[in-house]
C-alpha cells in the first residue's frame, strides 16, 4: 500500500502504530477526520491475515466512524483501532494498559470503547491508565457494554425501514435472515422475537446459533445459504462486505438492515442494490445506537437521555430516504451527503479566528 496515496485519497489526519513487546500488544489507531471533535470510535481484535489487512481494516473502519458520528448529530470525529491477535487466546491484562497509555498519549485526539474481540472488562483496564475510554463499567458511572443499545437502534431504523418498503413498520409477521448471532444481534433477534418476527439464523459459532434456536425459535441455516432465504429483510450483523457481486443475485429480501460495519463492498454495491430496488438502511446510521449511547458518557451518563436519541434513528434513516427520493440516488449516497454537509457547515464556523488557538498574538 502507498501510504500517503492512500491517506490523502480520502484525507485521514493521522495513523499511530503502538507496539509493545512486554504484552504483545500490537495495535493501529487511525484517526480519520477531528473536524466535529475528537475521534470516538471502538477497538477491534482480530486475527488479520496480514498487518496490510489489519491496517486496511482500520482505516476503513475509521473513515465510517467520521461519518458515523456526523450524521448522528454527534460532535465527534471519526477513529478506529485494530488490535492483531487472537481475542480468545492472546488477550492479557498488560495489553489492554499499554494500549490505554498511547491512547493517553494521544492527549485526547481519540476516545475508544468496545468492538468486535473487545469487552466491558477490557475498558475497564484501558481505564487504569486514560479517562479517553467509554463503555466502561457501570460501576464507574459508565454505559457499559454498547451491544444492546446498538441492537434498540438496529431495531429502530429496521422499522423505518419496514416502513419504507412494506408501508407499515410493524415487523410482526415478517421474515429476518440475521447473518451472525453474536453481541447485538442475539439483543435484536430479541426484540424482534417480541414483535412477533420469524427469525433465520446463520453464525460461524454452532453455539450461538443453538441459542438463538432454543430463545427465539429461529430457523438455523448453513453460512452460505443466509444470503438466498425467502426473507422479507436481510440483516447483515457479522463482518463487512457482505453485499458484493456474490451475494447480491442471492438476496429475495426487499430491505438490508443490520449492524455490520462497511456492509458495501464497494459503492457499486450499493448503487446495484438501489437499481433493484432494494431497501438499504446505511450501515453507519442504522448501526449508530452503539456510539450514541457511549458518547453521552462525555456529558455524565444519562441512559433515559441516550435512549431518547438512539430512537432519533428512525427519524434519520427517514431523512435519508427522502433525500434519495427526492435526489434519485442511493441511500448510502444521501447518508454521505448528510454527513458531509453537517461537517463542511462546522468547519466553516470553526474557521473564525480565537485567541486561544496558536497564533502570531498567542504568548511563545
Ligand atoms: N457492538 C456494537 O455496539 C457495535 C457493533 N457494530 C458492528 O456490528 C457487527 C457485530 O458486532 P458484535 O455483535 O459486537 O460482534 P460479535 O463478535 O459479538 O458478533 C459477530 C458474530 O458474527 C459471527 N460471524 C463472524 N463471521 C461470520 C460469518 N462469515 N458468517 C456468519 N457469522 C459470522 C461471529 O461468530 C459472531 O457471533 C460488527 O460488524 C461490528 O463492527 C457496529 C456498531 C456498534
Ligand atoms: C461500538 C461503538 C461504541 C463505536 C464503534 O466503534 C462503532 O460504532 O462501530
Amino acid at each position: 500500500m502507498e501510504l500517503f496515496k492512500y491517506m490523502e485519497s480520502a484525507d485521514y489526519e493521522q495513523i499511530v502504530l503502538c507496539q509493545d513487546k512486554n504484552s504483545g500488544l500490537k495495535a493501529i489507531i487511525a484517526i480519520h477526520d477531528t473536524t466535529l471533535g475528537p475521534a470516538l470510535g471502538g477497538t477491534r481484535m482480530w486475527t488479520y491475515a496480514s498487518e496490510e489487512d489489519a491496517l486496511e481494516d482500520a482505516l476503513r473502519l475509521a473513515k465510517g466512524m467520521t461519518y458515523k458520528n456526523a450524521a448522528a448529530g454527534l460532535n465527534l470525529g471519526g477513529g478506529k483501532t485494530v488490535i492483531i491477535g487472537n481475542p480468545k487466546t492472546d488477550k492479557n491484562d498488560e495489553m489492554f494498559r499499554a494500549f490505554g497509555r498511547f491512547i493517553e498519549g494521544l492527549n485526547g485526539r481519540y476516545i475508544t470503547a468496545e468492538d468486535v474481540g473487545t469487552t466491558e472488562e477490557d475498558m475497564d483496564l484501558i481505564h487504569l491508565e486514560t479517562n479517553y475510554v467509554t463503555g466502561v463499567s457501570a460501576e464507574f458511572g459508565s454505559s457499559g457494554n454498547p451491544s444492546p443499545i446498538t441492537a434498540y437502534g438496529i431495531y429502530v431504523g429496521m422499522k423505518a425501514a419496514a416502513k419504507e418498503a412494506f408501508g407499515t413498520d410493524s415487523l410482526e409477521g415478517k421474515v429476518i435472515a440475521v447473518q451472525g448471532v453474536g453481541n447485538v444481534a442475539y439483543t435484536l433477534c430479541k426484540h424482534l422475537h417480541e414483535e412477533g418476527a420469524k427469525l433465520i439464523v446463520t453464525d460461524i459459532n454452532k453455539e450461538s446459533v443453538q441459542r438463538a434456536v432454543d430463545d427465539f425459535g429461529a430457523k438455523a441455516v448453513g453460512i452460505d445459504e443466509i444470503y438466498s432465504q425467502e426473507a422479507d429483510i436481510f440483516a447483515p450483523c457479522a463482518l463487512g462486505a457482505v453485499i458484493n457481486d456474490e451475494t447480491i443475485p442471492q438476496l429475495k429480501a426487499k430491505v438490508i438492515a443490520g449492524s455490520a460495519n462497511n456492509q458495501l463492498k464497494d459503492p457499486a454495491h450499493g448503487d446495484k442494490i438501489h437499481e433493484l430496488g432494494i431497501v438499504y438502511a446505511p450501515d453507519y446510521v442504522i448501526n449508530s445506537g452503539g456510539v450514541i449511547n457511549v458518547a453521552d458518557e462525555l456529558d455524565g451518563y444519562n441512559r433515559e437521555r441516550a435512549i431518547k436519541r438512539v430512537e432519533g434513528i428512525y427519524g434519520t434513516i427517514e431523512k435519508i430516504f427522502a433525500i434519495s427520493k427526492r435526489d434519485g440516488i442511493p441511500t448510502y449516497v444521501a447518508a454521505d451527503r448528510l454527513a458531509e454537509e453537517r461537517i463542511a457547515r462546522v468547519a466553516k464556523t470553526r474557521s473564525t479566528f480565537l485567541q486561544n488557538e496558536k497564533s502570531v498574538l498567542s504568548k511563545r
